[in-house]
């Protein structure tokens, strides 16, 4: 063993023996029993974490001349998948709730108002946040030819997020929340999430500096734009001042409308960096890997990235509309959404026409069907949202079911379809073998999910357009023409459709956690013959990008 790696293994040990102290200190002094409680949790993965650095000892020569380092990629692509399931579970078991209330079970723990944030938070930060982990910490290897450096940090960069996943979602059944979309966990939960973060970030940074290949690759400037944005938008959104050190409550810096403002500033970018630039690395990368074709334009991809990052950070008060916002800044944030349209279909057509040549593949590869069909979802929900930016055009649709179904014609149809496309992808890869279990599978669950989802997002355009139109109906001597509870009564149909599209979206994602457990297992492949070899395709490098047969 070589003096480094011993010291890495120290540092590695210090540090699950302060995290673990932190775990015993909430476990023991915490003021709430949730808080108790998620000390002990704490402490139990310190614990457990601390036995295993002591127990494997590195030899870091040893290790680097293993080539990449994928432990940490096969363990989030299994919480990617196992996360997706579960998220996609309590999307439905909400979804009914909506059609028949008494499914609320009049338990603090089951209500809506609880389970609804255990459902954002476990299909973004769960099941696409693996997604993201894995893909990137993939791709900046092989594009970089290059290991992602340290012994112990990028397994401390997953575990430690499934650690934040946990304690979030405990969190949310047992009430503790900070009431900020996307951003319910409170701020000892959050500072958890910077550590991690920021050595998530590290380890991506040291790896490009290891590169051997002169030119960065476009899929790991979305990435990294992904990753240092979020950091920024977590840090400014989570600033609070806790109430006691030993409690869960926190207050936020800013007050009434700038906090407001700072929300949706968050909110809004964690659409446009975490689910659409890290989601494009994605897409950047499998598209033409899998199609073996270069991206169709290079050129396109660069200004797709600047001009997308440049727009999106303004157009966060097109979620104010109408509301105690200067009115400038309204316009502002509507002029920004109305120009994103642009970048974001030109990325469109750059990942669409990366399959000139190759448009056959579409009837005989389904992963190649799923990620096609992401980017046209991405098209889509790129077009309705500029279009639900225009004030009149929100006037009708804030607050209404519209906006449920443009979130999931981008949720289910771009990031989940991109996801299942990279995960069918990245699974034979990473365990190395031959192909998929079964491809009659993955045209199974490419189907229940796009029935799914046509269910989903149609119901909610009904549902959401008729619910503003009621609201605004005026009769003739200028009384509302319907009250609440009727407005919710014609919601009923609608709702119970979109609960069964959750169902074959459900089941479609149960379809692929067997595929990818019997792949992983390492059964013979059904219908090998049907499946592009592995790896066939050299690395992406600048050149091979416009040229994948050099
Ligand atoms: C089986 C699949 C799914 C079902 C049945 C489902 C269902 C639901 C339901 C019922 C709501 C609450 C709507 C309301 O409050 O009126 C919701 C909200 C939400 N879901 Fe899903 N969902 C699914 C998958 C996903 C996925 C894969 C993602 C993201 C990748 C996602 C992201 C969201 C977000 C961001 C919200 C909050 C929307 C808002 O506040 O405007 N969902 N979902
Ligand atoms: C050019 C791109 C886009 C623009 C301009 C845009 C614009 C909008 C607008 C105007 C709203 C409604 C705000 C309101 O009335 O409250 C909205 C909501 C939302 N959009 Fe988009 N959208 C875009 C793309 C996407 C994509 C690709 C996704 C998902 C992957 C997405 C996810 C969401 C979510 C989650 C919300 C609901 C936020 C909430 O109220 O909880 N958007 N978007
Ligand atoms: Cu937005």
């Amino acid at each position: 063993m070589d003096e480094r790696s011993g010291l890495s293994d120290t540092l590695a040990l210090i540090g699950t023996v302060i995290i673990g102290a932190i775990g015993l200190v909430f476990a023991i002094a915490g003021e709430e029993d949730i808080l108790r409680l998620q000390g002990l949790i704490v402490l139990a993965a310190s614990v457990a974490a601390g036995l295993y650095v002591a127990t494997h000892p590195t030899n870091l020569r040893q290790e680097k001349r293993s080539g990449y380092f994928d432990g940490p990629v096969r363990v989030a692509t299994i919480a990617c998948v196992f996360w997706g399931v579960a998220g996609f579970l309590v999307g439905d078991i909400i979804a009914w709730q909506l059609s028949f209330p008494a499914l609320n079970l009049d338990l603090p723990w089951t209500n809506f108002g609880r389970l609804r944030p255990v459902h954002t938070s476990a299909v973004v930060f769960a099941f696409g946040g693996n997604a993201l982990i894995a893909t990137s910490l993939y791709v900046v290897q092989r594009t970089s030819q290059a290991r992602l450096p340290g012994k112990w940090a990028p397994w401390f960069v997953v575990w430690g997020y499934q650690l934040f996943i946990v304690i979030a979602a405990s969190g949310y059944l047992m009430g503790v929340t900070q009431s900020k979309e996307y951003a319910e966990p409170e701020w000892y939960a959050d500072i958890w999430l910077t550590v991690v973060w920021v050595t998530y970030l590290l380890i991506f940074l040291g790896t490009l500096k290891g590169r051997q290949e002169p030119h960065i690759y476009v899929a790991n400037w979305f990435f990294l734009g992904f990753i240092v944005t979020v950091a920024m938008l977590h840090l400014v959104n989570n600033l609070a001042l806790p109430v006691s050190f030993l409690g869960t409550q926190s207050y936020p810096l800013f007050p009434g409308v700038q906090g407001a403002m700072t929300q949706w500033w968050y909110g809004h970018n964690a659409v446009g960096f975490f689910l659409t630039a890290g989601f494009l690395g994605i897409m950047y990368y499998f598209i033409p890997k899998r199609a073996e074709r270069p991206v169709y334009s290079y050129r396109l991809s660069i200004v797709h990235f600047w001009s997308l990052i440049f727009l999106y950070i303004w157009a966060g008060p097109h979620h104010l509309h109408y509301t105690a916002l200067p009115e400038w800044t309204q316009t502002l944030g509507m002029t920004f959404s109305i120009m994103l349209w642009m970048p974001s279909w030109g990325g469109m057509i750059n990942g669409l026409m990366t399959l000139s040549g190759a448009w056959d593949k579409l009837r005989t590869d389904p992963v190649i069907r799923l990620l096609v069909v992401s980017v046209a979802f991405y098209g889509m929900s790129t077009f309705e949202g500029p279009l639900m930016s225009i004030k009149e055009v929100n006037s009708l649709s804030h607050y209404t079911d519209w906006t449920i179904g443009h979130v999931h014609s981008g949720a289910l149809g771009w990031v989940g379809m991109v996801t299942f496309g990279a995960v069918y992808c990245l699974v034979p890869w990473l365990w190395k073998r031959k192909g998929l279990y079964s491809m009659k599978l993955v045209e199974w669950h490419f189907w229940l999910a796009m029935i799914g989802i046509v269910l989903y997002i149609s119901s909610m355009w009904v549902a959401g357009i008729t619910q503003g139109l009621m609201w605004r109906a005026y009769d003739r001597l200028g009384f509302l023409k319907y009250s609440f509870i009727e407005t919710v009564e014609a919601l009923h149909w609608p709702y119970v459709i979109r609960a069964t599209g959750g169902v074959l979206f459900l089941l479609g994602g149960l379809i692929m956690a067997y595929n990818v457990w019997r792949t992983i297992r390492g059964d013979e492949s059904v219908d090998v013959r049907d499946q592009p070899p592995v790896a066939a395709a050299p690395e992406l490098r600048p050149g091979a990008i416009a040229m994948p047969a050099e």
